[in-house]
């Protein structure tokens, strides 16, 4: 099988060379041209703009930043429009409903397919093919693509309507971002209130709150280590998508809407590029009590 992929980041990067891995045929696209090369190594071709790839390949997946990423690639000059007549287009980038449904009718309305197919895991799981795919849209298509939804992940979903995908996914990193500020808050207080942090992150792990991310972040953020596996700046996107969903169903999230004020504190303190782990950094401004 031969998938176009586009956008080579964090993300796209690994699932595109694991699909090279496991035997698939991959013909690449990056905005940014010399995150290519990387990928050529891996056995990759390289197309000159989304079009062209759509143009040469059935299957092209795109793993882009944001909504406005995953329209332009699709909407603009040279885009994906230009050739998908009779073609298949899977996004799995994290957007909102409307922009994926917005994708999708244009897409069908040109004679081509569309799936969305957004993710939870992040650079390691995606490395390890270990990523968890909720898709919605063409039922057909989900079909045909299961292959290399086996290989780039560990278990596919199947939520009906585009859109739900886009959901499902704003929902679970919703819950995600207002963990990651509860547990950062938690392991400031400990350190503030005389406690060994260290010996918490062993407290929490025994107990009914232990989960992978705290097991993961935590000892990295005790080290103020914050290489970014999933940027600030994208966690900080969702939020807002959440919260704009919550808007649009009258769904109060108070507990949310605090998370993001301290994801956008993050960005304006310059943190928007490292992980999003690195939220904890809001904690530590100077401390004025007497
Ligand atoms: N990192 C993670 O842990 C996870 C991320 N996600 C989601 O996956 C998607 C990709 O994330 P990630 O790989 O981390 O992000 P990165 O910032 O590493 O990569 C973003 C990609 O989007 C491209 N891009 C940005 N703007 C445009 C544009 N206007 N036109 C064309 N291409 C553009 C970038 O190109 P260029 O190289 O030129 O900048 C790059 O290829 C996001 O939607 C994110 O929310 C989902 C699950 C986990
Ligand atoms: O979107 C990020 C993730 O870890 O999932």
């Amino acid at each position: 099988m031969e998938f176009g992929f586009l956008g080579l980041g964090i993300m796209g990067k690994a699932m595109a060379i694991n699909l090279l891995r496991h035997g698939f045929k991959v013909t690449i696209w990056n905005r940014t041209l010399s995150k290519c090369d990387e990928l050529v190594q891996h056995g990759a071709s390289v197309g000159e703009t989304p079009a062209t790839v759509v143009k040469k390949c059935k299957y092209t997946i795109a793993m882009l930043s944001d909504p406005s990423a995953a329209l332009s690639v699709v909407f603009d000059k040279d885009g994906v429009l230009e050739h998908i007549n009779g073609k298949c287009y899977i996004d799995m980038s994290t957007v909102d409903a409307d922009t994926s449904s917005k994708i999708s009718e244009t897409i069908k309305a040109k004679g081509g397919y569309f799936l969305e197919a957004p993710v939870s895991g992040s650079k390691k799981p995606a490395e390890d093919g270990q990523l968890i795919i909720l898709a919605a849209g063409d039922k057909a298509l989900y079909d045909e693509v299961l292959p290399a939804f086996d290989v780039l992940g560990k278990k596919s979903f199947f939520l009906g309507e585009v859109g739900n995908g886009a959901k499902m996914k704003l929902v679970v990193n919703v819950i995600m971002g207002s963990m990651m500020n509860a547990f950062s808050e938690g392991l400031t207080l400990a350190e503030r209130s005389g406690l060994n942090p260290g010996t918490l992150l062993d407290v929490l792990d025994l107990g009914a709150i232990s989960n992978g991310m705290f097991k993961l972040k935590g000892p990295t953020m005790l080290q103020n280590s914050y290489s970014p596996a999933f940027p600030l700046k994208r966690q900080q996107k969702d939020m807002r998508l959440a919260l704009a969903l919550g808007d649009e169903n009258a769904v109060s999230m108070p507990v949310a809407a605090a998370a993001n004020e301290a994801f956008k504190k993050a960005r304006s303190m310059g943190l928007g590029d490292l992980d999003f782990s690195a939220v904890h950094e809001t904690l530590k401004a100077p401390d004025h009590s007497s």
